[in-house]
């Protein structure tokens, strides 16, 4: 059955440059499948745009940037959202769907620097900046003698802060990076070994209001849809909601689906690197779920729990940036 023709769809996107360069590239696909289509972008702010002085887990994680696309869907103002999956809390509200999970650009995290060639490379005492939970739990636990100092805001305004030399280096997602044109910046990327990226980090996703039946926009977006990288992506996003997936625990999970198979790793750590659980598992594809259950089953038969314990007291005591 092919979807009905729309004959207009308005994208909700944050403003950021990579946010555009998203909806842009889901404009484009959509207009090559309907070239009567009408397409427009409607450019929003969120909250999680605008507080930048204070550490995302201390202010509502994920959910906030998605909170302001969504009441445009729900108001009417807009079809569909398209949003980092990584950015993306894992159970919605009632009434949203995610429609669509686009092919994942390089998960990898990546090193940044103008003065030094690797994480390696730092000497004692250079500042790095990240307000991931994650990357400074890797950091301190490798790297002891250096320093990790909060980076919020954008990524033109993360690169024009390392740019200024408030920080020696800065870790950023290559998959950011390498969309917005910058992979020169790149000095090297970590290997998933060497830092094993967030779920759904590199892979975009499309948000609708379920249950419209004005149109079938869940037919109309399949199309956009890339099986392995859904797959992957339900496995590891399973993982962090089975361990209350906001930013408040160092948490990553990372899957690779060859043919009808998946690999998926998966961590949970303390922000100071001290304790670290690690998990892995091959499944088949189809069950992307179980797979993410089971190895979480296996990071909560080592002692996730009390990692988990010590993330809020550790969080509890951390500094507000
Ligand atoms: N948390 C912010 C965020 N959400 C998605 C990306 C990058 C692109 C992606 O992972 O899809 C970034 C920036 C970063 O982590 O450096």
């Amino acid at each position: 059955m092919t979807p009905q023709q729309p004959s207009r769809l308005i994208i909700a996107s944050r403003e950021s440059r990579l946010a555009m360069w998203q909806a842009e590239h889901v404009r484009a696909q959509l207009s090559l499948l309907y070239p009567q289509c009408s397409i427009e972008i409607l450019g929003m702010t969120t909250r999680g745009d605008q507080i930048l002085d204070r550490a995302l887990s201390k202010v509502g994680g994920k959910g906030l940037f998605v909170k302001e696309l969504e009441v445009a869907m729900a108001e009417g103002r807009a079809d569909l959202a398209v949003h980092s999956l990584k950015d993306v809390p894992m159970d919605l509200p009632d009434g949203f769907e995610l429609a669509a999970v686009l092919e994942r650009e390089d998960p990898r995290d990546a090193f940044v620097s103008n003065d030094y060639a690797s994480l390696d490379a730092l000497p004692p005492g250079a500042i790095v900046g990240t307000s991931s939970l994650r990357r400074q739990s890797l950091i301190a636990a490798r790297y002891p003698h250096l320093v990790i100092k909060p980076l919020r805001g954008n990524l033109d305004t993360r690169l024009g802060k390392l740019d200024r030399g408030d920080y020696a280096a800065i870790i950023l997602a290559a998959a950011g990076l390498k969309r917005l044109g910058l992979p020169q910046r790149i000095r090297c990327t970590l290997t998933p070994d060497e830092s094993l990226p967030a779920a759904g980090q590199g892979a975009m996703a499309i948000e609708i209001v379920s249950g419209r039946t004005d149109i079938d926009l869940r037919a109309v977006l399949a199309p956009l849809n890339h099986a392995a990288t859904e797959q992957a992506v339900r496995a590891e996003r399973k993982v962090s909601k089975v361990f209350g997936g906001s930013c408040q625990i160092p948490l990553a999970a990372f899957a690779t689906v060859v043919g009808d198979s998946m690999h998926l790793t998966a961590m949970v750590a303390t922000p100071d690197g001290q304790r670290t659980a690690r998990a892995e598992l091959s499944g088949p594809a189809h069950a992307p779920e179980a797979l993410g259950q089971q190895v979480s089953d296996l990071l909560g038969q080592q002692d996730a729990h009390a990692i988990l314990a010590e993330c809020k007291a550790q969080a509890d005591a951390a500094p507000d940036v």
